[in-house]
């Protein structure tokens, strides 16, 4: 038996960083970048107006003021999209719109609050100083620029500063495809009608929104009998997988046969019982390159399973944690990412160090009813080890 962080390490070590493929941005959300992404080009491409108002030769209304204001004849207009072909001299303005192309001539832009037009004159009563109003090429971002870099998350702000630098497609770490398998004679899915020796396969449900959550892409493959052979088929057919995980038939009962199963297809096992309760029986090993996690069926210790060790993982194998960064003894429990930080928490939801009390079979957490009473039927059950968690979350 080994405990919790020697088995995080065993797995982090065991667990590749998967390749990379490219996507169309919006495929990206909540991935991580293989390349730096670089401006080809200035932004702004050219000098534009930052202001709806004037564009003018600063010349022609410097000191300009309430009392002393400067008459400007209007020579034409720059919409946004649209430039003014005309070239501005003293004593001449074009009428310019946020965004629009500032016109030859012009160096300042004054702002339209600031002005009165009648006819083809616009008076303008300050001198708002030369520059004024103007967006430069450049002023954003200059060509060459690191824009975002390799190992960075892509979150809204990333998608539209791709969408900015003209980027429909950019390059990330491909998502793991995790199929999931439950195993148990009595364990059915909603077409079947409910019986006494019967429990819903909760966990496939369960494990495949956490496989979700964390931004991989599960794989049901429903549930299988107590049966080796049937076990075997669907274990060769999630073999195409990244992860395989399954629930139930861990332990050392006559019908759990899940590591017959897994043995007769070769995997070669890292460990397969763990100092934590619950999910001492978690069995995890490798076959060929995918990732087998065999995780006992009582959902609650499924679930907790799930978060101790395989979504840090997955988020490995995305491209999110890399190298040294990943073991429990550095993580810092800050980041965004960190795999360790989010397992206290979830370990409460679940029923934290009052544990022994959690309800059997649903994995309901410290969900109470109207009177206050914890929900579903109290049994008996182990400690969680919450010390052992707390080291794992530094
Ligand atoms: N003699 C011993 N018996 C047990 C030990 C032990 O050390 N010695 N360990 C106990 C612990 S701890 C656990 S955890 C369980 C592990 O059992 P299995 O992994 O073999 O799981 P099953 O027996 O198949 O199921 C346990 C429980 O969970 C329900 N279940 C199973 N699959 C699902 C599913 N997909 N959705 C919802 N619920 C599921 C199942 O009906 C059982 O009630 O072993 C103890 N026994
Ligand atoms: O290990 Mo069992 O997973 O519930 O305590």
């Amino acid at each position: 038996m080994i405990d919790l962080k020697k088995a995080q390490q065993l797995i982090l070590d065991a667990t590749p960083v998967l390749g990379r493929e490219s996507v169309p941005i919006l495929d990206a959300l909540n991935r991580v970048l293989v390349e730096d992404i670089t401006a080809v080009q200035d932004l702004p491409a050219a000098d534009i107006s930052a202001v709806d108002g004037y564009a003018v030769c600063h010349g022609s209304l410097t000191g300009a003021s309430p009392s002393h204001p400067a008459s400007l004849r209007i020579i034409g207009e720059a919409p946004a999209g649209k430039p003014c072909r005309s070239t501005v001299g003293t004593g001449e303005a074009v009428r310019i719109m946020t965004g629009g192309l500032l016109p030859k001539g012009a160096d300042t832009i004054v702002k339209i609050e600031h002005t009165t037009e009648s006819g083809n004159t616009v008076t303008c009563n300050t001198d708002p100083g030369t520059g004024a109003g103007i967006r430069f090429k450049g002023d954003s971002l200059k060509k060459g620029d690191v824009v975002l870099h390799a190992g960075d998350t892509v979150h809204s702000l990333e998608i539209g500063s791709l969408a900015c630098l003209r980027r429909a497609y950019v390059t990330v770490h491909r998502k793991p495809l995790v199929a999931i398998v439950s195993t148990g004679d009595e364990i059915s899915d909603f077409h079947e009608p409910p019986a006494l020796d019967k429990a819903m396969c909760s966990n496939l449900y369960a494990l495949a929104a956490q496989v979700l959550e964390t931004h991989a892409t599960p794989l049901c493959l429903g549930t299988v009998p107590d049966d080796l052979e049937a076990q075997k088929n669907v274990l060769s057919e999630a073999m195409r997988a990244d992860v395989i995980i399954t629930s139930g038939g861990t332990s050392r009962g006559k019908y759990d046969l899940i590591h017959k199963a897994f043995a007769s297809l070769g995997l070669e096992t890292r460990f397969s019982s763990i100092f934590v309760k619950p999910g001492k029986p978690t069995i995890f090993g490798t076959i060929g390159k995918t990732l087998v996690f065999g995780l006992p069926g009582n959902p609650s210790a499924t679930m907790l399973s799930f978060e101790q060790f395989i979504r840090p993982a997955l988020l490995r194998m995305m491209g999110h944690l890399n190298g040294s960064d990943a073991s429990p003894a550095k993580s810092n429990g800050n980041s965004r990412n960190d795999p360790f930080a989010q397992i206290d928490s979830f370990n409460r939801a679940l029923g934290g160090n009052k544990a022994h009390l959690r309800p059997s079979q649903v994995p309901l957490g410290n969900i109470r009813t109207g009177n206050g009473r914890p929900l579903g039927r109290q049994t008996p059950c182990h400690d969680i080890q919450t010390d052992q968690l707390k080291v794992a979350a530094h």
